[in-house]
Protein backbone atom coordinates (compact mmCIF):
# COMPACT_ATOMS: atom_id res chain seq x y z
CA UNK A 1 0.00 0.00 0.00
CA UNK A 2 0.81 3.82 -0.59
CA UNK A 3 1.31 5.87 2.35
CA UNK A 4 1.09 9.92 1.71
CA UNK A 5 2.60 12.13 4.78
CA UNK A 6 2.32 15.54 4.61
CA UNK A 7 4.62 17.24 7.18
CA UNK A 8 7.97 15.65 7.58
CA UNK A 9 8.81 17.09 10.49
CA UNK A 10 8.82 15.21 13.90
CA UNK A 11 5.72 13.38 13.77
CA UNK A 12 5.62 12.65 10.30
CA UNK A 13 9.27 11.51 9.68
CA UNK A 14 8.62 9.19 13.15
CA UNK A 15 5.35 7.82 11.10
CA UNK A 16 7.51 7.31 7.97
CA UNK A 17 10.06 5.45 10.35
CA UNK A 18 7.65 3.34 11.97
CA UNK A 19 6.08 1.94 9.07
CA UNK A 20 9.08 1.23 7.73
CA UNK A 21 10.33 -0.61 10.45
CA UNK A 22 7.05 -2.40 10.97
CA UNK A 23 6.33 -3.44 6.99
CA UNK A 24 3.41 -1.01 7.24
CA UNK A 25 3.72 -0.06 3.67
CA UNK A 26 5.57 -0.57 0.41
CA UNK A 27 5.74 2.84 -0.74
CA UNK A 28 6.14 6.13 1.36
CA UNK A 29 5.58 9.44 0.00
CA UNK A 30 6.63 12.55 2.38
CA UNK A 31 6.07 15.89 1.58
CA UNK A 32 6.54 19.20 3.13
CA UNK A 33 6.51 22.65 2.18
CA UNK A 34 10.52 22.54 2.93
CA UNK A 35 11.17 20.24 -0.09
CA UNK A 36 14.66 20.09 0.91
CA UNK A 37 13.49 18.48 4.95
CA UNK A 38 11.13 15.79 2.84
CA UNK A 39 13.79 14.60 0.70
CA UNK A 40 16.42 14.31 3.81
CA UNK A 41 13.91 12.68 5.83
CA UNK A 42 13.10 10.05 2.86
CA UNK A 43 16.86 9.49 2.50
CA UNK A 44 17.33 8.82 5.97
CA UNK A 45 14.35 6.21 6.65
CA UNK A 46 15.04 4.95 3.27
CA UNK A 47 18.57 3.59 4.81
CA UNK A 48 16.69 1.68 7.66
CA UNK A 49 14.83 -0.17 5.14
CA UNK A 50 17.60 -2.73 4.34
CA UNK A 51 17.29 -3.73 8.33
CA UNK A 52 13.24 -4.10 7.88
CA UNK A 53 11.04 -5.17 4.96
CA UNK A 54 10.98 -4.00 1.18
CA UNK A 55 9.67 -0.53 0.91
CA UNK A 56 10.35 2.23 -1.60
CA UNK A 57 10.82 5.52 0.60
CA UNK A 58 10.78 9.07 -1.77
CA UNK A 59 9.73 12.76 -1.38
CA UNK A 60 8.35 15.07 -3.75
CA UNK A 61 5.55 17.92 -4.58
CA UNK A 62 2.00 16.83 -3.58
CA UNK A 63 1.39 15.11 -7.22
CA UNK A 64 3.79 12.41 -5.93
CA UNK A 65 1.17 11.23 -3.59
CA UNK A 66 -0.96 9.77 -6.78
CA UNK A 67 -1.91 6.44 -5.71
CA UNK A 68 -2.02 6.59 -2.20
CA UNK A 69 -4.65 4.44 -0.13
CA UNK A 70 -3.95 6.83 3.30
CA UNK A 71 -2.14 9.92 3.67
CA UNK A 72 -1.14 11.15 7.44
CA UNK A 73 -1.92 14.87 8.10
CA UNK A 74 1.36 15.86 10.52
CA UNK A 75 1.80 19.31 8.98
CA UNK A 76 1.50 22.84 11.00
CA UNK A 77 2.70 23.97 14.19
CA UNK A 78 3.62 21.75 17.09
CA UNK A 79 3.18 22.92 20.86
CA UNK A 80 5.86 25.13 22.36
CA UNK A 81 6.83 24.39 26.49
CA UNK A 82 3.50 25.04 28.68
CA UNK A 83 1.18 25.94 25.13
CA UNK A 84 -1.97 23.92 24.99
CA UNK A 85 -2.74 21.86 21.55
CA UNK A 86 -5.96 23.76 21.20
CA UNK A 87 -3.51 27.43 21.29
CA UNK A 88 -2.56 25.78 17.54
CA UNK A 89 -6.12 25.54 16.31
CA UNK A 90 -6.28 28.75 13.83
CA UNK A 91 -2.52 28.48 12.83
CA UNK A 92 -3.10 24.64 11.81
CA UNK A 93 -6.51 25.08 10.28
CA UNK A 94 -4.92 27.35 7.82
CA UNK A 95 -2.18 25.30 7.02
CA UNK A 96 -5.19 22.39 6.34
CA UNK A 97 -6.55 24.36 3.71
CA UNK A 98 -3.78 24.15 2.13
CA UNK A 99 -2.47 20.92 2.41
CA UNK A 100 -5.84 19.41 1.49
CA UNK A 101 -6.67 20.89 -1.26
CA UNK A 102 -3.16 19.77 -2.76
CA UNK A 103 -3.82 15.92 -0.90
CA UNK A 104 -6.70 15.91 -3.27
CA UNK A 105 -5.83 16.92 -6.46
CA UNK A 106 -3.82 13.99 -5.98
CA UNK A 107 -5.01 11.43 -4.70
CA UNK A 108 -9.13 12.77 -4.51
CA UNK A 109 -9.88 9.51 -2.53
CA UNK A 110 -7.12 8.57 -0.17
CA UNK A 111 -8.10 8.24 3.32
CA UNK A 112 -7.27 10.64 5.46
CA UNK A 113 -4.82 10.36 8.80
CA UNK A 114 -4.91 13.45 10.93
CA UNK A 115 -1.95 13.61 13.45
CA UNK A 116 -1.67 17.72 13.61
CA UNK A 117 -3.03 18.98 17.16
CA UNK A 118 -5.81 19.72 18.02
CA UNK A 119 -6.26 16.74 16.59
CA UNK A 120 -9.80 16.38 17.19
CA UNK A 121 -10.91 19.70 15.48
CA UNK A 122 -7.92 19.21 12.98
CA UNK A 123 -10.23 16.04 12.01
CA UNK A 124 -13.41 17.97 11.80
CA UNK A 125 -11.36 20.86 9.55
CA UNK A 126 -10.42 17.72 7.19
CA UNK A 127 -13.80 16.32 6.69
CA UNK A 128 -15.45 19.38 5.94
CA UNK A 129 -12.66 20.29 3.53
CA UNK A 130 -12.04 17.07 1.85
CA UNK A 131 -16.16 16.06 1.38
CA UNK A 132 -14.98 12.36 2.48
CA UNK A 133 -16.98 10.25 4.31
CA UNK A 134 -16.79 10.47 8.06
CA UNK A 135 -15.02 7.09 8.84
CA UNK A 136 -12.29 8.23 6.34
CA UNK A 137 -10.86 10.99 8.07
CA UNK A 138 -9.74 9.45 11.10
CA UNK A 139 -7.86 11.46 14.06
CA UNK A 140 -5.13 9.49 15.66
CA UNK A 141 -6.73 11.38 18.77
CA UNK A 142 -6.31 9.25 21.65
CA UNK A 143 -4.44 6.15 20.55
CA UNK A 144 -1.03 8.06 22.24
CA UNK A 145 -3.26 8.62 25.09
CA UNK A 146 -4.29 5.10 25.40
CA UNK A 147 -1.13 3.72 24.55
CA UNK A 148 0.32 6.03 27.36
CA UNK A 149 -2.58 4.25 30.24
CA UNK A 150 -2.06 1.26 29.02
CA UNK A 151 1.62 1.24 29.54
CA UNK A 152 1.58 3.20 33.36
CA UNK A 153 -1.20 0.40 34.25
CA UNK A 154 1.02 -2.55 32.67
CA UNK A 155 3.72 -0.77 34.96
CA UNK A 156 1.70 -1.14 38.11
CA UNK A 157 0.37 -4.55 37.55
CA UNK A 158 3.51 -5.93 36.83
CA UNK A 159 2.05 -7.29 33.34
CA UNK A 160 2.96 -6.57 29.39
CA UNK A 161 0.68 -3.33 28.32
CA UNK A 162 -0.39 -5.79 25.62
CA UNK A 163 -3.00 -7.43 28.08
CA UNK A 164 -4.50 -4.30 29.50
CA UNK A 165 -7.24 -3.54 27.36
CA UNK A 166 -8.24 1.04 28.68
CA UNK A 167 -9.01 3.45 26.83
CA UNK A 168 -8.73 7.09 26.98
CA UNK A 169 -11.59 8.87 26.03
CA UNK A 170 -13.00 12.24 24.36
CA UNK A 171 -10.70 15.14 23.74
CA UNK A 172 -6.79 14.29 22.97
CA UNK A 173 -5.51 16.92 24.91
CA UNK A 174 -6.79 18.09 28.69
CA UNK A 175 -10.06 17.22 29.39
CA UNK A 176 -9.59 13.34 28.02
CA UNK A 177 -10.99 10.87 30.15
CA UNK A 178 -9.08 7.94 31.73
CA UNK A 179 -11.79 4.99 30.97
CA UNK A 180 -10.88 2.87 34.44
CA UNK A 181 -14.60 1.53 34.74
CA UNK A 182 -14.20 -0.26 31.70
CA UNK A 183 -10.37 -1.30 31.89
CA UNK A 184 -9.56 -4.85 32.14
CA UNK A 185 -6.05 -6.44 33.00
CA UNK A 186 -6.58 -10.31 30.83
CA UNK A 187 -10.02 -10.90 31.80
CA UNK A 188 -10.48 -9.32 34.92
CA UNK A 189 -11.17 -6.17 35.63
CA UNK A 190 -8.26 -4.06 36.56
CA UNK A 191 -9.23 -3.88 40.28
CA UNK A 192 -9.30 -7.51 40.54
CA UNK A 193 -6.51 -8.10 38.58
CA UNK A 194 -4.60 -5.88 41.25
CA UNK A 195 -6.33 -7.11 44.12
CA UNK A 196 -4.77 -10.42 43.09
CA UNK A 197 -1.23 -9.51 42.35
CA UNK A 198 -1.70 -7.47 45.41
CA UNK A 199 -0.54 -4.10 43.66
CA UNK A 200 -4.37 -2.33 44.57
CA UNK A 201 -5.17 0.74 42.91
CA UNK A 202 -5.43 3.29 45.66
CA UNK A 203 -6.66 6.41 45.04
CA UNK A 204 -3.02 7.99 44.85
CA UNK A 205 -1.97 5.33 42.79
CA UNK A 206 -5.06 6.73 40.05
CA UNK A 207 -4.22 10.03 40.56
CA UNK A 208 -0.70 9.22 39.64
CA UNK A 209 -1.74 7.19 36.47
CA UNK A 210 -4.12 10.21 35.70
CA UNK A 211 -1.63 12.67 35.69
CA UNK A 212 1.03 10.97 34.19
CA UNK A 213 -1.25 10.51 31.16
CA UNK A 214 -2.88 13.62 30.93
CA UNK A 215 0.44 15.77 31.89
CA UNK A 216 2.75 13.37 29.24
CA UNK A 217 3.15 16.01 26.77
CA UNK A 218 3.55 18.74 28.69
CA UNK A 219 6.67 17.13 30.66
CA UNK A 220 7.91 15.53 27.22
CA UNK A 221 8.00 19.13 25.34
CA UNK A 222 9.46 20.58 28.13
CA UNK A 223 12.24 18.02 28.45
CA UNK A 224 12.93 17.31 24.48
CA UNK A 225 10.90 20.11 22.62
CA UNK A 226 8.05 17.58 20.87
CA UNK A 227 7.24 14.48 21.22
CA UNK A 228 7.30 11.83 18.50
CA UNK A 229 8.04 8.28 18.72
CA UNK A 230 4.67 7.22 20.61
CA UNK A 231 2.46 9.11 18.04
CA UNK A 232 4.82 7.70 14.98
CA UNK A 233 4.12 4.64 16.43
CA UNK A 234 0.48 4.64 16.66
CA UNK A 235 0.27 6.49 13.26
CA UNK A 236 1.64 3.11 11.94
CA UNK A 237 -0.85 1.10 13.65
CA UNK A 238 -3.33 2.51 12.32
CA UNK A 239 -2.47 2.82 8.66
CA UNK A 240 -1.71 -1.54 9.41
CA UNK A 241 -4.88 -1.95 10.97
CA UNK A 242 -6.36 -0.56 7.80
CA UNK A 243 -4.38 -2.21 5.25
CA UNK A 244 -4.85 -5.57 6.98
CA UNK A 245 -8.42 -4.74 7.13
CA UNK A 246 -7.63 -5.86 10.66
CA UNK A 247 -10.62 -4.92 12.48
CA UNK A 248 -8.65 -3.77 15.96
CA UNK A 249 -10.07 -1.89 18.46
CA UNK A 250 -8.49 1.46 18.67
CA UNK A 251 -9.30 4.86 20.30
CA UNK A 252 -9.03 6.99 17.68
CA UNK A 253 -11.37 10.50 16.78
CA UNK A 254 -13.91 10.79 13.76
CA UNK A 255 -16.78 12.78 13.62
CA UNK A 256 -19.34 11.31 15.49
CA UNK A 257 -23.43 11.49 15.17
CA UNK A 258 -24.00 11.49 18.69
CA UNK A 259 -21.91 11.26 22.23
CA UNK A 260 -23.86 11.82 25.75
CA UNK A 261 -26.23 14.42 24.12
CA UNK A 262 -23.66 16.38 22.08
CA UNK A 263 -24.32 15.73 18.15
CA UNK A 264 -21.55 15.76 15.57
CA UNK A 265 -18.58 16.22 17.23
CA UNK A 266 -15.02 14.66 16.73
CA UNK A 267 -13.32 13.00 19.04
CA UNK A 268 -12.19 9.30 20.51
CA UNK A 269 -13.78 6.54 21.36
CA UNK A 270 -13.46 2.29 20.96
CA UNK A 271 -13.86 1.93 17.17
CA UNK A 272 -12.82 -1.13 15.21
CA UNK A 273 -10.82 0.15 12.41
CA UNK A 274 -10.23 -1.65 9.33
CA UNK A 275 -9.98 -2.26 5.32
CA UNK A 276 -13.10 0.71 5.02
CA UNK A 277 -11.32 3.18 7.93
CA UNK A 278 -13.91 3.45 10.85
CA UNK A 279 -16.31 0.31 11.34
CA UNK A 280 -17.92 0.82 14.19
CA UNK A 281 -17.81 2.97 17.09
CA UNK A 282 -18.44 1.37 20.23
CA UNK A 283 -19.99 2.66 23.89
CA UNK A 284 -17.74 1.85 26.45
CA UNK A 285 -19.11 1.26 29.82
CA UNK A 286 -18.93 4.33 31.95
CA UNK A 287 -19.23 5.42 35.42
CA UNK A 288 -21.73 8.52 36.08
CA UNK A 289 -18.43 11.00 36.63
CA UNK A 290 -16.46 9.71 33.50
CA UNK A 291 -20.35 9.87 31.66
CA UNK A 292 -20.46 13.52 32.75
CA UNK A 293 -16.14 14.47 32.46
CA UNK A 294 -16.70 12.77 28.71
CA UNK A 295 -19.70 15.12 28.45
CA UNK A 296 -17.65 17.78 29.06
CA UNK A 297 -15.13 17.23 26.75
CA UNK A 298 -17.62 16.39 24.19
CA UNK A 299 -19.13 20.23 24.68
CA UNK A 300 -15.75 21.95 24.74
CA UNK A 301 -14.61 20.04 21.11
CA UNK A 302 -18.41 20.99 19.73
CA UNK A 303 -18.14 24.41 21.22
CA UNK A 304 -14.24 24.88 19.61
CA UNK A 305 -15.43 23.45 16.60
CA UNK A 306 -18.31 25.92 15.88
CA UNK A 307 -16.09 28.73 16.89
CA UNK A 308 -14.10 27.77 13.51
CA UNK A 309 -17.26 28.50 11.10
N1 LIG B 1 -1.86 13.60 17.52
C1 LIG B 1 -0.89 13.44 18.38
O1 LIG B 1 -0.96 12.59 19.28
C2 LIG B 1 0.31 14.31 18.27
C3 LIG B 1 0.24 15.40 17.45
N2 LIG B 1 1.30 16.21 17.32
C4 LIG B 1 1.12 17.35 16.44
O2 LIG B 1 1.67 17.03 15.15
C5 LIG B 1 1.99 18.26 14.49
C6 LIG B 1 3.41 18.18 13.95
O3 LIG B 1 4.31 18.16 15.04
P1 LIG B 1 5.90 18.07 14.78
O4 LIG B 1 6.16 17.08 13.72
O5 LIG B 1 6.53 17.95 16.11
O6 LIG B 1 6.17 19.52 14.20
P2 LIG B 1 7.36 19.92 13.20
O7 LIG B 1 7.45 21.41 13.28
O8 LIG B 1 8.55 19.10 13.48
O9 LIG B 1 6.80 19.49 11.78
C7 LIG B 1 5.75 20.14 11.15
C8 LIG B 1 6.08 20.18 9.67
O10 LIG B 1 4.97 20.73 8.97
C9 LIG B 1 5.51 21.43 7.86
N3 LIG B 1 4.52 22.36 7.34
C10 LIG B 1 4.04 23.48 7.92
N4 LIG B 1 3.17 24.08 7.10
C11 LIG B 1 3.08 23.31 5.97
C12 LIG B 1 2.34 23.41 4.78
N5 LIG B 1 1.50 24.44 4.56
N6 LIG B 1 2.51 22.45 3.86
C13 LIG B 1 3.35 21.41 4.06
N7 LIG B 1 4.10 21.28 5.19
C14 LIG B 1 3.95 22.21 6.13
C15 LIG B 1 6.74 22.13 8.42
O11 LIG B 1 7.63 22.52 7.40
C16 LIG B 1 7.31 21.06 9.35
O12 LIG B 1 8.29 20.27 8.71
C17 LIG B 1 1.77 19.37 15.51
O13 LIG B 1 0.53 19.99 15.32
C18 LIG B 1 1.79 18.62 16.82
O14 LIG B 1 1.11 19.30 17.85
C19 LIG B 1 2.48 15.99 17.96
C20 LIG B 1 2.61 14.88 18.77
C21 LIG B 1 1.52 13.99 19.03
C1 LIG C 1 2.04 16.57 21.55
C2 LIG C 1 0.94 15.65 21.81
O1 LIG C 1 -0.17 15.85 21.39
C3 LIG C 1 1.22 14.49 22.63
O2 LIG C 1 2.36 14.05 22.76
O3 LIG C 1 0.27 13.97 23.23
Amino acid sequence: MKVGIVGAGMVGSAAGYALALRGGANEIVLVDKSAALARAQAEDIAHAVPFAHPCQVRSGGYERLEGAAIVILAAGVAQKPGESRLSLLSRNAEVFAQVIEGVQRAAPSAMLLVASNPVDVMTEVALRASGLPAGQVIGSGTILDTARFRWLLGDHLGIAAQSVHAYVLGEHGDSEVLGWSSARAGALTVGEFAEQVHAPITGEVRARIDEAVRRAAYRIIEGKGATWYGIGAGLARIVQAVRDDQRAVLSVSVVTPQVQGVADVALSLPRVVGAGGVLTTLAPELDPSEAAALRASAEMLKETALGLH
